[in-house]
């Protein structure tokens, strides 16, 4: 039984599962490939292309255009200068803020666990001020290791007051990295069913799966409850 000894960790991903953040990634990558005079890509191309990472991100981007390999480090760097300014176009998936303000009210410890680079994480939680919410923020630069990895994911455990070796809590995401990272992790994964995963729900590992945040505090509730 997956019981806490409160306060109780949520951890969260971000793109994709907290806020819809591809149509910003998508002008920001087409931003730089106008500078290459490369081929721009759709929305619906450069939404498949998030869950892993910049780096994944960019080795997709260059295969669907034909850019030259050698150039990955180039486009990562032009894409992460303009990356921290990517919050206009994106939006708070309805109903978070409220669902997590009732999880912190009911002594849920709350965390961010994303492959979104540290900076441009902290700058979109800002942007909607709910960084305060947080009392952990791994990002896709934290450490040398990436979800599906679970160290990611451990680590904002961990500074929630988790056992390393025996984690309580659950994950919250929306994508096939997240689905492995939590099994990786050994902890209930909540899956979030309108965000960017690839795969039919029916083929994911998950817990439990919702669509609609006021879902989210009884999912919670019964899949981590505090002792
Ligand atoms: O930036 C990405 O590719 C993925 O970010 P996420 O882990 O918050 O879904
Ligand atoms: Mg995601």
């Amino acid at each position: 039984m997956n019981t806490c000894f409160a306060p109780c960790p949520v951890v969260f991903d971000l793109d994709g599962t907290l806020i819809d953040s591809a149509p910003d990634i998508h002008a920001t990558v087409n931003a730089v490939l106008r500078l290459h005079d490369a081929r721009l890509l759709t929305l619906d191309q450069v939404r498949s292309f998030i869950g892993g990472g910049v780096d994944l991100l960019w080795r997709r981007v260059i295969a669907a255009t034909g850019l030259p390999s050698e150039a990955h480090r180039d486009l990562v760097a032009a894409f992460m200068t303009r990356y921290h300014d990517a919050t206009a176009l994106t939006r708070l998936y309805p109903q978070v803020t409220e669902a997590l303000g009732l999880l912190a009210d009911r002594g849920y410890a709350l965390g961010i666990c994303t492959n979104k680079p540290l900076g441009p994480t902290q700058a979109v939680l800002e942007h909607f001020d709910i960084s305060g919410l947080f009392a952990t923020v791994v990002g896709g630069d934290s450490l040398p290791q990436r979800k599906p990895d679970p160290a990611p994911l451990r680590a904002a455990l961990a500074a929630l007051g988790a056992d390393p070796h025996q984690p309580r809590g659950v994950y919250v995401g929306d994508s096939e990295f997240d689905a492995e990272c939590a099994a990786n992790t050994g902890v209930p994964f909540l899956i979030f069913a309108r965000g960017y995963r690839k795969s039919p729900l029916e083929e994911m590992r998950f817990t439990a799966s919702f669509d609609d945040y006021a879902q989210l505090p009884l999912l919670v509730e019964e899949n981590a409850p505090v002792a």
